[in-house]
């Protein structure tokens, strides 16, 4: 990644040394506090408080790839006076996925839409929100994907449907920019359009983080992209701009979706925020080891209980890159792992999982 990113950038000799700074520290040093007076440097210092002086190979996983990508931030200039503050370093990799074949095929799909049943509508559009999530920079640069897809391992479309009631606030924690980001604006339309949704609340990270992860200027950038695109992604792109001008559609980015830590360890205010929706949907990988706890559970523990913690329904969509996994059947496990293929980590499979299912589906 950090080889990608300086062949990317003319970044002067300052940066290139940060950059190779932070490669040999993460590769075989230990964990060296920020050096940066950012506007995230209080709440980062409480996070790293007792893992500072500590070898990188002994802290957690999840705990590793944050503050990589914060320390690799940092390292860029992007908290600093100068030419590069602000300037989101994989802004270059995330513009070539949008523009690429794959997602202008995935937007061009999106005319059979019109043309499909409200059911067979509701279904695609959740396939692509669950599918959309192989399109991911962080887990293509450390692994082989070949974007091949196996199936879901648990749910359907019509499990995550039935979550839905009365109209009320629906939350979504957006993962990857690009197709992923444009799939879950179809799906937000879907959610207001059919009245499932009042209004829609899109969480993305406050700053460029995992590569391809979604920040608010992508979101932008994603719906400009939409609203030039001709057909039913056109139409599409130009009703989501109208809900963001009419308050349909609010964009958040809360410093806590860059923490290093689970979500059952989220601040009051977040949880207050979930508390308040009729259904909060996490897009991903990370969303999903954050959600159900970044541990090797059992993959037969029950979904409700690993997220018993949080305050109201939700639904996981999430193509599987990573070993943790939940709530699947004995059935389902044991004829995976007799297949010969890392069904858990190689973005082949995917799976829709809800909790706090209302007792009568409409
Ligand atoms: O974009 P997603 O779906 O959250 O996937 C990110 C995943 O990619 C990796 O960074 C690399 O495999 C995982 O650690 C992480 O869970």
């Amino acid at each position: 990644m950090i080889e990608r990113l300086l062949s990317a950038h003319p970044f002067g000799p300052d940066v290139r040394e940060a950059l190779s700074a932070l490669l040999r520290q993460s590769t075989g040093g230990v964990v060296e506090p920020l050096e940066d007076d950012a506007p995230d440097h209080g709440v980062w210092a409480g996070w790293i408080a007792d893992q500072v002086g500590r070898p990188w190979a002994e802290t957690s996983f999840l705990w590793a790839e944050s503050y990589f990508f914060r320390k690799l931030l940092a390292a860029t200039g992007f908290f600093a006076p100068g030419p590069w503050r602000g300037v989101d370093p994989f802004a270059p990799m995330k513009r070539a996925e949008l523009h690429n074949a794959a997602t202008d095929e995935t937007l061009k799909a999106l005319d059979e839409l019109p043309h499909l049943s409200a059911a067979d509508r509701d279904a695609a559009v959740v396939q692509a929100a669950v599918w959309g999530n192989q399109a991911d920079l962080a887990f293509q640069l450390s692994t082989d994907a070949s974007g091949a897809t196996s199936g879901l391992v648990a749910g359907s479309p019509e499990e995550f449907w039935s979550l839905f009631g009365e109209p009320g606030a629906v939350h979504l924690v957006a993962d990857n920019s690009a197709g992923e980001l444009a799939a879950d604006l179809v799906l937000v339309d879907r959610l207001l359009t059919t009245g499932r949704a009042d209004h829609v609340v899109l969480h993305v990270k406050p700053n460029p983080y995992y590569v391809s992860d979604a920040t608010p200027s992508d979101v932008l950038e994603v719906l400009n992209h939409l609203t030039g695109t001709s057909g039913e992604a056109g139409d599409i792109g130009r009703r989501v701009q109208e809900s963001l001008r009419a308050g349909e559609i609010a964009v958040r980015s809360h410093p806590f979706f860059c923490a290093p830590g689970d979500f059952s360890e989220m601040p009051d205010d977040l949880r207050a925020d979930f508390a308040s929706a009729a259904v909060t949907i996490f897009k991903g990988d990370l969303n999903y080891r954050r959600l159900v706890g970044d541990r090797h559970w059992p993959a037969t523990r029950p979904f409700d209980e690993a997220v018993s913690y949080f305050p109201g329904p939700l639904a996981a969509l999430r193509v599987l890159k990573s070993e943790v996994v939940v709530g699947l059947s004995a059935g389902t496990v044991s004829s995976l792992d007799e297949g010969e293929e890392p069904w858990r980590t190689k973005g082949s499979h995917a799976l829709i999982q809800t909790s706090g299912q209302r007792s009568s589906p409409r």
